[in-house]
């Protein structure tokens, strides 16, 4: 699914609104261009710190070690194995760093932007973007960034490889080309917080679909990329209980903004004027019912996204938050499910008209036990909540991530420790991982002949 996008620079602060640009919509494009040499690595070398949850990888480690020894890390020091995907500004390749252990080669996915080629295009900033925001990322279900820098006129982006490709691929290789109920679950809980965590970034990510969720050696999920992404303010804040019997919430939730009480300074990642949130005590949360850190107020206009995953308000050009990625959420777990997305038309434009206009629909999933009648009506629940066209009544659209984790569906689900959880899938043991990626297919004089950097890199 080709995505969409009409606006090269859009970063919003809560509260504030931005006009259309006048460029048009674009598509994926391809084209071949030359590269030269290496230059300097511009990752701080401080950042080592700045991953904990990563820096005991030995992924991380060996890049750590090279720009140690090395004093910086450029595109000499990896051996390119082979290109792994493309898309709409970059091409992402496998690759090496050279003179380690074939044995145990730490793999790693290097994503390279021709800057001179997306400037053309009139998309350099949906590069920065993205580069901003791996740059801030460390959370188990996104990207770690290990090292940046640039080649005459490429931008290269050294990041985690994921082996078990993407869930659009899984899905289709399904009984039916569909999740069970339980898988769906599994991929819908860590993409959920995924999110979460984007949003607690000041992030709204509006790309989620199958095709952008990958998954790791260990068949856990890796969200990916961040082109079409929303850097906002985030203003964090208290939202005690309040039942409103007319709320998109379940009978024992709660879903009331009335008492939102905005905690000050403002939260960011990429404003200048940022400070940090004064510390929250126990004590304070003890006192309060709910934290909110979402960017729920953040508005932009820009008509970015894919056709079939476009939230209502996206189309309209009402202006949108965080709340678009609910929605997309709710088209992602319809998809898993149904192998298909609720309101694809015969063409993009007649998707469109459905999205806003016809009302949704919820086939009969197969079962064959009680239990999964039981959680197919919770799930089906959960969509019907998630795919609400007018965003202030959708589920999260006014708390966030917390109103969707406490939904029945996702009961039992134990979000701390998700990630220790057998998945569905694990990606076959490691040489079955190197067949596919094909590094065993290079012969041993290919794997030690010294690095030539490419006269082309392969574009299309
Ligand atoms: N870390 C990774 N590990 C393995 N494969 C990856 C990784 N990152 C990206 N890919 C593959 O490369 C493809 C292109 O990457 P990506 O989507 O980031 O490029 P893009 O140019 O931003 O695309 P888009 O047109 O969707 O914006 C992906 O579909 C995926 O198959």
């Amino acid at each position: 699914m080709a995505t969409v996008a009409r606006d090269e620079s859009d970063y919003d602060s809560s509260c504030s609104s931005i006009t259309v640009p006048s460029s048009t919509l674009s598509f994926g494009g391809s084209r071949r261009t030359s590269v030269s040499s290496s230059v300097a690595d511009t990752t701080h070398s401080s950042s080592l710190s700045l991953k904990p949850h990563k820096a005991h990888h030995a992924a991380w480690e060996a890049v750590a070690r090279l720009r140690c020894e090395a004093g910086r890390v450029g595109l000499d020091h990896f051996r390119i194995i082979r290109r792994v995907g493309s898309g709409d500004i970059g091409n992402v390749y496998l690759c090496q760093i050279r003179g380690r252990s074939v044995a145990e080669p730490c793999l790693y996915a290097m994503k390279v932007v021709d800057r001179e080629a997306l400037a053309a295009r009139k998309k350099l900033q949906r590069a920065e973007t993205e580069r901003e925001i791996l740059g801030v990322l460390d959370h188990p279900f996104l990207p770690t960034l290990y090292a940046q820098f640039e080649a005459s006129h490429y931008s290269c982006l050294v990041m985690e490889f994921c082996s078990g490709g993407d869930l659009l691929t899984a899905r289709q290789r399904q009984p039916s080309r569909r999740f069970s109920i339980s898988s769906a679950k599994f991929y819908a809980a860590e993409t959920l917080l995924a999110l979460e965590y984007l949003h607690m970034m000041g992030i709204v990510y509006r790309d989620l679909k199958p095709e952008n969720v990958l998954v790791r050696e260990d068949g856990h999920i890796m969200l990916s990329d961040f082109d079409l992404s929303l850097k906002c303010d985030v203003v964090p804040k208290l939202i005690r209980r309040k039942p409103d019997p007319e709320s998109n919430c379940n009978k024992n939730q709660t879903c009331s903004t009335t008492c939102a009480l905005p905690i000050q300074p403002v939260l960011s990642c990429f404003s200048a004027s940022a400070k940090r949130t004064k510390a929250i005590t126990p004590t304070t949360i003890q006192d309060i019912d709910e934290l909110v850190a979402e960017p729920i107020n953040a508005r932009s206009k820009s008509f970015v996204g894919t056709h079939e995953y476009l939230a209502p308000e996206v189309i309209s050009g009402q202006g949108h938050g965080s709340a678009v990625d609910w929605w997309t959420f709710g088209v992602f777990l319809y998809e898993l499910l149904y192998g298909i997305t609720p309101f694809k038309g015969e063409n993009n434009e007649k998707t469109l008209i459905n999205i806003l206009k016809q009302p949704l629909s919820l086939p009969r999933i197969g079962v064959s036990t009680t239990k999964e009648y039981e959680e197919m009506v919770k799930v089906q629940d959960l969509i019907s909540r998630l795919l609400v066209k007018n965003p202030k009544r959708r589920i999260g659209g006014c708390k966030g991530s917390v109103e969707i984790k406490r939904h029945e569906f996702f009961k039992g689900v134990n979000w701390a420790l998700i990630r220790s959880v057998r998945p569905p899938e694990v990606p076959s043991d490691l040489n079955k991982i190197r067949s596919r990626v094909g590094l065993t297919k290079l012969s041993k004089k290919e794997r030690d002949a010294p690095y030539q950097i490419p006269l082309h890199f392969d574009y299309f």
